[in-house]
């Protein structure tokens, strides 16, 4: 059997650029613009689609799904529970973003039961991945409150327990898979000032995995080094969220693969 050498952040960067992979983002009502906006401008080609009738169906189509609790009712979780199922018989990852989901009974629920399904990637903020763990966190909705570094254990056992890579993102992102770690770095803290920006990375997040659906830990790398360089670019010159937000979509435009791997944006942990 030949050994392949993985794929670098910048290798996955261009080929997701080359391909424009069809995601499926079964997102929030809050995120929906905003995502599609993100993924178009970095590359991809996102198609928000939820109904239960038609949900599962196109999973089988699609390179990736991702699934995203922040707006939930139950025809939507209808929905997200057809469209795994046609994405996992069709070998396809999808991703999970646990919004705020201690935050209510129902969010738990449905969480867990998500969770579950085995998700090939879950990408949330500290408080979610503390919470996820069954730890407590001191989120009270989207918004994270804790530090990244108090929910890398969590994520390491969450990991392993259900056999998904785990990130955990902020002002420095974390991502295992149980066996591997790293952290990426870059950003601005512009970032959390403008809604939905983590819905939109689980969105990219998705797409990185739909090339890489054999690498999903080097997939979910990539995806976070291309968030952290374009918000860094994004935020010379920017005047707060408003022009912030306008910005980081020119700069996923206009980004350059190799900026994803300078200096020490990506290192093992
Ligand atoms: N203080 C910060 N400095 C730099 N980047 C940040 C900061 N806070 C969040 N980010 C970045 O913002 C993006 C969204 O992450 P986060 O705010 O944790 O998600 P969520 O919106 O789900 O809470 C990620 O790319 C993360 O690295
Ligand atoms: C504000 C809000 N309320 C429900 S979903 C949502 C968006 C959350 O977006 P993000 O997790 O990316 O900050
Ligand atoms: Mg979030």
């Amino acid at each position: 059997m030949t050994s392949q050498k993985t794929a670098g952040a910048a290798e996955l960067h261009a080929r997701m650029r080359q391909t424009a992979p069809l995601v499926q983002c079964i997102t929030n009502y809050v995120a929906m613009n905003v995502a599609a906006n993100v993924l178009l401008a970095a590359g991809a080609s996102p198609a928000m689609v939820h109904a239960e009738e038609e949900a599962g169906e196109f999973a089988r189509i699609a390179g990736a799904l991702t699934v995203n609790i922040g707006t939930l009712s139950p025809g939507w979780v209808g929905g997200m529970k057809t469209a795994i199922a046609g994405a996992m018989a069709a070998g396809r990852p999808w991703v999970l973003d646990p919004v705020a989901h201690f935050a209510t009974g129902y969010r738990r629920r449905v969480a867990a039961e998500l969770l579950a399904l085995r998700p090939t990637v879950v990408r949330g903020n500290a408080s979610e991945i503390i919470a996820l763990d069954g730890g407590v966190s001191a989120g009270q909705g989207a918004d994270a409150g804790d530090p990244v570094e108090q929910a890398e254990e969590a994520a390491r056992r969450l990991s392993r327990a259900h056999g998904a890579v785990v990130a955990v993102t902020g002002p420095v992102d974390f991502v295992t898979d149980g066996r591997r770690a790293a952290r990426i770095s870059g950003g601005s803290a512009l970032m959390p000032k403008v809604t939905a920006l983590g819905c939109s990375l689980t969105c990219l997040v998705g797409a990185f995995t739909a090339v890489a659906p054999d690498a999903p830990f080097e997939a979910t790398v990539a995806a976070l080094a291309t968030f952290a360089a374009a918000g860094e670019a994004a935020d010379q010159g920017a005047g707060g969220p408003g022009s912030f937000a306008v910005r980081f979509l020119d700069a996923l435009h206009g980004l350059d693969s190799q900026a994803l791997e300078v200096g020490e944006r990506i290192r093992p942990a």
